[in-house]
């Protein structure tokens, strides 16, 4: 070490503490927190509990799940968070302290909602702070404002519905396609915890007793909370059923698999609409780009006993022998339909990225036509509420000369989901959950689909 590193080596010098059981757990969320919301990284990426980030990989199980679940809550309540800890500073922190901001939304998620006692999360935070250089001289701070949100918990607890969580160009574009009240509902509705869904190979009903949930106007099987992992469920050796949001089970229902009937699945994996195909007895080709997507998909389609083709290409260019009688497109999209699984999607992607995946998906259509035989069925479909994904794509292809013909989705080929079919034949579906009602399908991830004909 020369002179002048070892200078600047000891003017950093954090204070020495001992490392407290549970710190390395903080200081993950508060590094992952970042690579989320300032690097954009995908939430399911860096938690992913094999290829994820390394410090999260090396962390025990419970401190995994700890983690996961800090980071979920404190993206879905990021906003009424960021207020809390606004409204305890006399001003702003300085733009380039975002690991202090992290560290401040990790310890405050703690103490207004998870069952972690405040002194913990406090106490946690403030040691935190003290042991990173950047951040040392910010520990009374830190100590400060932790404390007073603890001794105000109920207050604040009781205003933080109020505030809105998400960017402002989130909200902006909800309310201009949905309209003020509705783009609300749905905002609510991305704070709650998903159900899991499950789309069953037969008799749901007995499925649904198995698992203590209930049967879905569409056949889904629903269960609010599982308190067991999905691989110890009953029927999952067997291959009898797999996860799949009510919503998503709804596009390749569109298709009208038969038995024989040739259906190419364009964008196939992991395989969830790919099992459908396969199940109600078609010869489906899955394709993807991605080969670690499709090994997942084969993964799948074994444990569910199920055949495809199965063949990694590229959408835009793919070419085959003989057109198909169907085509699935489950495009790439921004996936802001699924917020309530994926908490992150409003803070990773921007809206120049709802621009370019729309372009993708205009692309891969019209390229999908090509592979339809005359008087085929080509649907496309993906999990975005933006209309720029959906409803703008479709009239940007049937205004070019592609052959191909808008066929109406109606209200008798989707059981429960008549309220989600718009007035021009599409399916839309969003999460918003107005009041359970029989018959209905409620609750369910933000879906868009549009089905074509080819002359
Ligand atoms: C929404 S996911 C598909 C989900 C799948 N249909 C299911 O139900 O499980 C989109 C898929 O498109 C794939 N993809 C993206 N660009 C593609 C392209 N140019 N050609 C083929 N697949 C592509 C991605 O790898 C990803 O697996």
């Amino acid at each position: 070490m020369n002179k002048a590193q070892g200078a600047r080596s000891a003017r950093r010098k954090p204070e020495i503490i001992d490392d407290k059981p549970g710190l390395d757990a903080r200081r993950v969320a508060t590094r992952l927190l970042g690579a989320v919301v300032d690097a954009r990284s995908s939430l399911d990426a860096v938690t992913d509990s094999e290829h994820g980030h390394p410090q999260y990989v090396a962390l025990d199980p419970r401190d995994r799940a700890l983690v996961r679940a800090m980071l979920v809550t404190a993206l879905r309540r990021r906003c009424g968070i960021e207020k809390a800890i606004m409204q305890r500073l006399d001003r702003p922190l300085p733009g380039n302290a975002r690991s202090l901001s992290h560290i401040l939304h990790i310890g405050a998620v703690q103490i207004l909602f998870l069952d972690v006692p405040d002194s913990a999360a406090v106490d946690l935070a403030v040691s935190q702070a003290k042991s990173d250089p950047r951040n040392s001289r910010f520990s009374a701070l830190v100590n400060g404002v932790l404390r007073n949100i603890a001794r105000r918990k109920d207050a604040i607890l009781q205003k933080i519905d109020e505030v809105v969580d998400a960017p402002e160009w989130f909200q902006t574009r909800l309310s201009e396609a949905y309209g003020a009240e509705r783009a609300a509902r749905i905002l609510a509705a991305h704070r709650l915890e998903a159900p899991v869904d499950f789309t069953v190979k037969s008799d749901p009903k007995r499925w649904a007793e198995a698992f203590g949930g209930t049967v879905l106007a569409n056949g889904s099987v629903r269960v609010d909370k599982l308190d067991t992992s999905v691989p110890e469920l009953e029927g999952f050796d067997e291959g009898e059923w797999w996860v799949q949001d009510a919503a998503a089970s709804l596009p390749a229902k569109l298709i009208g698999a038969r038995p024989g009937m040739r259906v190419l699945d364009l964008c196939a994996a992991p395989g969830g609409k790919t099992a459908q195909l396969a199940h109600y007895g078609a010869k489906v080709t899955a394709v993807d780009l991605s080969a670690s997507r499709l090994k997942r998909l084969a993964a799948n389609l074994q444990r569910l006993k199920l055949d495809a083709e199965i063949s990694k290409a590229d959408g835009l260019t793919l070419t085959v022998e003989e057109p198909f009688d169907a085509v699935l497109l489950d495009a790439p999209c921004s996936s802001n339909g699924t917020v309530r699984r994926h908490p992150d999607v409003p803070w990773t992607k921007t809206p120049e990225d709802i621009e370019k995946l729309a372009e993708l998906q205009r692309k891969l259509l019209e390229h999908a036509a090509t592979l339809v035989r005359a008087g085929g069925t080509l649907v496309f479909a993906n999990c975005s509420i933006d209309p720029l994904e959906g409803e703008a794509v479709v009239s940007q292809v049937l205004a070019s000369d592609l052959g191909l013909e808008l066929s109406t989705i109606t209200a008798s080929e989707l059981t429960g989901a008549a309220h989600f079919i718009t007035p021009e034949g599409y399916l839309r579906t969003l999460p918003d959950a107005a009041e359970a009602e029989e018959g209905k399908l409620q609750a369910v991830d933000g879906f868009f689909a549009a089905r074509f004909v080819k002359r």
